[in-house]
């Protein structure tokens, strides 16, 4: 299952956090689709490789979403490429970007690297913080980021970031509403399995994160709960 657009649902570990043995045994045995890596601080190459090697025992998708130069390392199934629609800062959008393809754009596996294009609305999350995210937007303004990321862009995921909040369904229908071609990653504060299934009415694919650290027996209860819902 490497081709995202066959996804339901998806676990994010953060590399900045501690996680057991017996847990990432339960994460990765879960049925989800696939396990992404990522974080917005304290991301190393020290605690992506040691994540990863411990992954590695599990048949599941792994997958590496870049949040710095200095943390990518060979041996993930897929990289996830962040560009920030909605951020008023260039190097989020494609200014480390240009620098990184620069200097390794001749090494890089194409067929590898998936470009994700993020509209961030919870102002009070780090990745909003780190990007100058504008989140005070309409629904149309967002409607009108995923149609540049479908039709200028033709990027393969627009995801709808909540990091740390539930987000307003309402506006994922919407948006939903506009994608044909790109997948729609919806991400943020699910704790259960009612606000799983909600999601999963509505986005293609669901990213569960801080619920694996805070509320682990829930968080694996959203793997079904999602793939159930449509
Ligand atoms: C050797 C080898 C295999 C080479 C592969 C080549 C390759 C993949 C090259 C990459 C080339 C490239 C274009 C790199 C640039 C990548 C880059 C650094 C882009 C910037 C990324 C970016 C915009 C980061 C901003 C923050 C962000 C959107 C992070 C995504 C994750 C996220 C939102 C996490 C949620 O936050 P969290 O940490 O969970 O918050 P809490 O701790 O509060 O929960
Ligand atoms: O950590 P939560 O709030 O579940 O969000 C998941 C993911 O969208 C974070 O990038
Ligand atoms: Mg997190």
């Amino acid at each position: 299952m490497y081709d995202v657009r066959d996804w339901r649902h998806a676990f994010k570990l953060d590399p900045n956090k501690e996680i057991t043995d017996e847990a990432l045994d339960l994460i990765c045995e879960s049925g989800t689709d696939a396990v992404i890596i990522g974080g917005t601080d304290g991301v190393t190459l020290e605690n992506v490789l040691d994540l990863m090697a411990r992954i590695r025992r599990y048949t599941v998708p792994c997958i590496l979403e870049v949040s710095n130069i200095e943390s990518i390392t060979p041996g993930f199934d897929l990289y996830f490429i962040p560009t920030v629609l909605n951020s008023n800062d260039v190097k989020w959008v494609s200014g480390i970007h240009h620098e990184a393809v620069k200097e390794y754009g001749e090494l890089m596996n194409w067929d590898e690297i998936l470009v994700e294009g993020y509209c961030i609305l919870n102002k009070d999350c780090k990745a909003a913080k780190t990007t100058g995210a504008s989140t005070e937007i309409s629904a149309e303004d967002v409607a009108a980021y995923a149609m540049m990321a479908e039709k200028m862009f033709h990027m393969p995921i627009f995801y709808l970031e909540y990091s740390g909040a539930y987000g307003d369904p309402s506006l994922v229908k919407h948006v939903k509403e506009y994608l044909e071609e790109t997948t729609l990653f919806y991400g943020g504060g699910i704790q259960t399995s009612e606000q799983a299934e909600e999601m999963g009415r509505l986005a293609d694919v669901v990213i569960v994160g801080n619920a694996i650290y805070e509320n682990l027996e829930e968080a694996l209860k959203t793997v079904k709960a999602v793939k159930k819902s449509k």
